[in-house]
């Protein structure tokens, strides 16, 4: 597989990300700058990573949605381009309409800085086929806007769609107001694009790829996309 992982003035989760798409597939990620206008030919994989590109000015990844590489992202992405955004990055897809809704502050108003645990929604997508459907797995939160919200009309065509991807549940798999420490809309932590081919999510499962760090629960995640470009290995 062949990733391009873009890098932003502050962002700051592109070596983690890198390692875990590595792990994943065996091959290191392209390094792609913001003022890029064009993705290297035979990109399979875009990935947007976390951090705080453009010091969160304005609202965190709006001004990032704007940049010269988003142009070619969003050509890639219409020509059913494959894109995983995370935490800032997700930030970046609803910005710049590649996904629906917006991620607001975190409703208690406060940084976020701790383990979650996600419930598996969909287990028949390019990015989460290595997972069971049901399946929860911990991860990290870190960020200050990650209360996803989307109005009820586009939330529920969410889920009468099935682009529900992932959800903030309890270890046992209970989705519940506890679980859903930012606020978000149905406790929802990760969504996709209609073709399934965007996945935006705000924990940081390239946190979980090293089972002398942090265990490996994040890895499933890599390992799907790994394997639904395995031809191009
Ligand atoms: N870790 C991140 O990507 C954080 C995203 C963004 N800067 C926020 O605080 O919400």
């Amino acid at each position: 597989m062949r990733a391009g992982l873009v890098l932003f003035p502050g962002t700051n989760r592109e070596r983690d990300m890198a390692l875990a798409l590595q792990r994943a597939t065996g091959r290191k990620p392209a390094m792609l700058w913001h003022r890029d206008t064009e993705l290297p030919a035979g990109t399979d994989l875009v990935v947007l990573p976390g951090g705080f590109s453009y010091g969160d000015y304005l609202r965190c990844g709006a001004m990032a949605a704007q940049s010269p590489i988003m142009r070619a992202v969003r050509d890639f992405a219409a020509r059913g381009g494959h894109v995983l955004g995370v935490c800032n990055g997700f930030q970046m897809l609803t910005e710049a309409g590649l996904l629906p809704g917006a991620l607001l502050r975190n409703a208690s108003l406060r940084f976020l800085s701790m383990d979650c645990h996600m419930r598996v929604e969909r287990a028949d997508t390019p990015f989460t086929h290595r997972f069971r459907p049901g399946q929860v797995f911990r991860s990290t939160m870190a960020h200050g806007d990650g209360n996803y919200f989307a109005d009820a009309a586009t939330l529920d065509r969410l889920e009468g769609e099935g682009l529900v991807a992932l959800r903030y549940a309890t270890p046992e798999g209970a989705v519940t107001e506890a679980a859903n420490r930012n606020g978000s809309a149905r406790n929802i932590a990760g969504i996709l694009s209609p073709n399934l081919r965007v996945l935006g999510l705000m924990p940081h499962p390239e946190n979980q790829v090293d089972p002398l760090i942090d265990g490996t629960d994040g890895l499933p995640l890599f390992e799907s996309v790994a394997e639904t470009f395995a031809e191009t290995a």
